[in-house]
């Protein structure tokens, strides 16, 4: 469980955490949310003692993470996934943390099965691709069984299959009680992994509520309707308190109504319907309509002229937001069970 206190950092004039209060409870998957530079790694690195606070504070299971006299177990982070490669074996570098921190070889074993290691265990990890990397990173991180995980943008760069591992490797730690603390810039894939988001811009808190909630307050809803009695449609809308907001090629687009609500009054008055599907505004357009005013690097035109985004998708990979960072993984360690994660 990490709590955050009125964190604030700021380096020289810039202000890069700015007040942020938030807790991140264990069995759930937290999404930390903020476009570019909006000061995600830098409360990740203090939550691990690597950054001081200018003020406020930040506990780990109740006291700070310096404090802990099993650091290991108390978090397993991954920040640059890159930091693990190594001249040395796969094994060897994991057995080498393990040594270090205490940590019997057997869990070098456990964590490398979990993580799908196992037939590269011996191979030199400077040669591995960034999805074995992102493996190797979060095998370290899980070696001491970590009450809290956290990643910093686990998913750039990896493919479909990586991204999918990894996700569901989130879900399956949050699941045996872990809290997991997991940054991205994209909220599609927040949508899909989190359960709990907190969304900062410009260092300062956004929102802090459940994924469903955000998405419900930000992202508005609408139906997009059809119909070839457009006349007798706009009565009836407009009778039942809707707002027909655009029409384009015979179709129309209802706000505050329901599907079943503009259903019901059509065939209450007898008006034909060929079309009447629920729409919702993209997550990715309602995130940065939310945080436009805290982007710090706009891309050209950006954010906002991107045009529509997809409705949901599996991975980012727009760029339309600025740019985005890296991310680090914590892991901690995962039962048998988690093996149908580890292909
Ligand atoms: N060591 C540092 N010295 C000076 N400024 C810094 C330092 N580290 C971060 N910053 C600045 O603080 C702000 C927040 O940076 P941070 O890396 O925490 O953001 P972020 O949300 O993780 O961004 P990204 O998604 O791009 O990784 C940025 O303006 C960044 O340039």
């Amino acid at each position: 469980m990490i709590e955050a206190v009125g964190l604030r950092k700021v380096y020289g004039k810039k202000v890069a955490v700015d007040g942020l209060s938030f807790t991140v409870r264990p069995g759930i998957v937290t999404g930390f949310l903020g476009p570019n530079g909006s000061g995600k790694s830098t409360t990740m690195r203090m939550i691990l003692g690597l950054d001081r606070p200018t003020a406020g504070h930040v506990l780990v299971d109740g006291i700070p993470y310096a404090k802990h006299r099993n650091p290991l177990g108390a978090v397993g982070a991954l920040l640059d996934a890159k930091a693990v490669h190594t001249g040395r074996s796969a094994a060897r570098h994991l057995q080498a943390v393990a040594a270090t921190a205490g940590i019997p070889a057997s869990r070098v074993d456990e964590v490398v099965e979990l993580v799908g290691l196992r037939e590269v265990a011996k191979k030199r990890a400077g040669g591995f691709s960034l999805g074995m990397g992102q493996r190797l990173g979060i095998a370290s991180a899980l070696l001491g069984d970590p009450s809290t995980v956290m990643f910093d943008e686990p998913v750039n760069g990896l493919d479909p299959d990586g991204i999918l591992w990894i996700r569901n490797l989130m879900k399956h730690l949050a699941a045996e009680g872990r809290a997991v603390f997991v940054s991205s810039h994209l909220m599609s894939e927040m949508a899909l992994t989190a359960e709990h988001l907190v969304v900062i811009g410009r260092g300062k808190l956004i929102a802090d509520e459940p994924v469903r909630q955000f998405i419900d307050r930000t992202a508005p809803r609408g139906v997009l309707v059809r119909s070839p009695q457009v006349e007798e449609l706009r009565e009836l809308v407009t009778a039942a308190g809707g707002h027909l907001t655009s029409a384009q090629d015979g179709s129309f687009r209802v706000a505050d109504l329901t599907p079943e609500q503009i259903g019901d009054a059509a065939a209450r008055r007898g008006v034909a319907l060929h079309e009447l599907t629920p729409q919702r505004a993209s997550l990715e357009e309602a995130f940065m309509e939310l945080t436009a005013g805290a982007v710090e690097y706009h891309a050209h035109g950006a954010p906002g002229a991107g045009g529509p985004a997809p409705e949901q998708q599996t991975h980012g990979g727009d760029g339309r937001q600025a740019d985005v960072r890296q991310a680090d993984v914590p892991q901690a360690d995962v039962p048998q069970q988690a093996q149908e994660v580890a292909r």
